[in-house]
């Protein structure tokens, strides 16, 4: 069901006592500030962190967490990764896949994200997908291409019932903190381009009912007129997730 949704990424950021120290704050300003939305907020913090945030975030409530990635297989011999039953079993909800850090840095390619999808749906989290193009490509004018191809290679291959599970964030990546945000015009075009391709590839409920997440500079000053575009129904927040004020102020931007 289509949501709005504000998550943190903290990507690889903090010790364990400033992550707590933040969440803290986190919890208690949007307890007292957010009144009335049903915004919910999703909390992605490193991995040796899960554990542990997981348990100062309050049950029940608008607050969930989330991981940053997961390793495709369900268990086994692969050193220093971390599969997707795991995350379920520390209390995570979501994680997020495909990010473009990720697909940089990691080498992370369609055919993998594909099978991590498959892997955290199977464990019963629900993916946070990320699409995105670079500057160049956006330059060369050939953003809707590169989007279409990107959810087609990585997403479309889900069935109607995993679908259903999954959040999409447009992250374009020359956004990614750098401080150039796209216009809400232009976070807009992109996000009703990525409805009409779920219209396609399964029908008009289905796009209907996806929650699409923009990020890329997102702050507390730009937050409420993305938020305010008919087809973005959140953010994916970086830097601006790691100060609490900042976050805080872009939860309560719906
Ligand atoms: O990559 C992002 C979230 O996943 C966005 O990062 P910034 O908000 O720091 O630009």
């Amino acid at each position: 069901m289509r949501k709005n949704i504000v998550a943190g990424n903290w990507k690889m950021n903090t010790t364990l006592q400033d992550g707590q120290a933040l969440i803290s704050e986190i919890v208690n300003m949007v307890q007292d500030e957010v009144t009335g939305s049903q915004v919910e907020v999703v909390v992605c913090p490193p991995f040796p962190f899960l554990s542990v945030i997981g348990k100062q975030l309050p049950q029940g409530g608008r607050f969930h967490l989330g991981a940053q990635n997961c390793h495709q297989k369900e268990s086994g011999a692969f050193t220093g990764e971390v599969s997707a039953q795991m995350l379920q079993s520390v209390g995570a909800e979501y994680v997020i896949l495909g990010h473009s850090e990720r697909r940089q840095y990691f080498r992370e390619d369609d055919e993998l994200l594909s099978q991590k999808l498959k892997a955290a749906l199977a464990a019963g989290l629900k993916p946070i997908f990320c699409v995105g193009e670079s500057l160049e490509t956006r330059e060369a004018e050939d953003t809707f291409k590169f989007i279409e191809k990107q959810l087609k290679d990585g997403l479309f291959h889900l069935s109607n019932e995993e679908f259903d599970q999954v959040v999409v964030a447009y992250e374009p990546i020359w956004a990614i903190g750098t401080g150039k945000t796209a216009t809400s015009a232009q976070a807009q075009e992109v996000h009703a381009f990525i409805r009409e391709q779920i219209a396609r590839a399964y029908d008009a409920e289905a796009a209907d009912n996806t929650t699409i997440l923009y990020g890329g500079s997102a702050n507390a000053q730009n937050a409420r007129e993305l938020f305010s575009q008919p087809d973005v129904d959140g953010g994916l927040i970086g830097g601006a997730s790691l100060k609490s004020r900042d976050f805080t102020e872009i939860i309560k931007s719906f």
